[in-house]
């Protein structure tokens, strides 16, 4: 699975974002940062001529409209017509009516690889109630396994829900990551950035169970690297950058906390 950082920096893939307007030049800039291709759209005009040819798709719900949602909904479904991996964030689903409505639009209507969201929302997602607040979870520090695992078999693709634990499952297997640190929730955007990076890695696997589980260990190891001398926040965010860019095979081999805890 390591090997994988090696070649999403081979395959270069195209990752198409339909994405937030608060997060996106961070998220272009992290696909950057491990060897990928960003590209950002907002256009109906360009969809079935650019998801033809993107490696893989992103759907990320941060600053959504109605408006928006048709153009999700157009996208999604041409990810699926060309068999492009396609991942949805569904930022603060449990904040509103709106974004639970839209959120369930996009699962009913489009096929998902990944669905990533952090904890709150993937319990929100599961049926349960939620210590989220705005865009963020207050549910971090909880390990929920077993709703990720039902989440994921209902959807019938790969969940990721990121906390303390990131837990990252197909409803068979999991991984559980203990790398991080607290000073990722103070940056935002770094669960956008860990979904264009899990987008970076879908098209480079066979698995994307491996692909999801790599792109979360690159954010919680490259956080928690950056940690290192407790850095200020600012200084913290562009060492994650760094740390981003220089993830490789050795350091992932010697610092990665990732378990792999059942099959079922
Ligand atoms: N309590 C925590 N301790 C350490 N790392 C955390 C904690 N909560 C979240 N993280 C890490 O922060 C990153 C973003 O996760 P999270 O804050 O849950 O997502 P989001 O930004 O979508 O709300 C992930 O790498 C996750 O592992
Ligand atoms: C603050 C905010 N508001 C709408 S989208 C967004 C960014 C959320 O980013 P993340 O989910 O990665 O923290
Ligand atoms: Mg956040």
């Amino acid at each position: 699975m390591y090997s994988l950082i090696e070649k999403v920096k081979e395959i270069n893939p195209l990752v198409l974002h339909y994405t937030n307007n608060v997060t996106i030049t961070d998220c272009a800039n992290i696909t950057l940062a491990i060897g990928a291709s960003p590209l950002m759209s907002f256009s109906y005009e360009e969809v079935e001529e650019i998801v033809s040819v993107a490696s893989s798709v992103v759907i990320n719900i941060g600053t959504m409209n109605s408006n928006l949602l048709d153009l999700y909904l157009l996208a999604g479904k041409a990810a699926n017509k060309y068999n492009k991996p396609i991942i949805l964030d569904p930022v603060g689903v449990f904040a509103t009516k709106a974004r639970r409505d839209i959120t369930n639009r996009l699962l009913n209507e489009v096929k998902f690889d990944v669905v990533k969201g952090n904890i709150s929302e993937i319990k929100y997602i599961g049926g349960f109630d939620v210590r989220g607040k705005g865009v963020d979870s207050f549910d971090d520090g909880e390990d929920i396994s077993d709703i990720a695992m039902r989440v994921a078999r209902k959807l019938e693709c790969v969940v990721v829900a990121t906390g303390k634990v990131d837990i990252i499952t197909d409803g068979q297997e999991i991984f559980k990551i203990n790398n991080g640190s607290i000073k990722l929730k103070r940056v935002t955007g770094t669960g956008c950035m860990t979904t264009s990076l899990i987008a970076s890695f879908m098209p480079c696997s066979e698995s994307i169970l491996h692909a999801a589980a790599i792109g979360t260990l690159v954010m919680s190891l490259s956080g928690e690297l950056a940690d290192r001398d407790n850095p200020n926040i600012g200084t913290f965010k562009v060492k994650l950058f760094d740390e981003v860019n220089d993830m490789n095979i050795n350091k992932l081999e010697e610092y990665a906390n990732i378990e792999k805890v059942s099959k079922v």
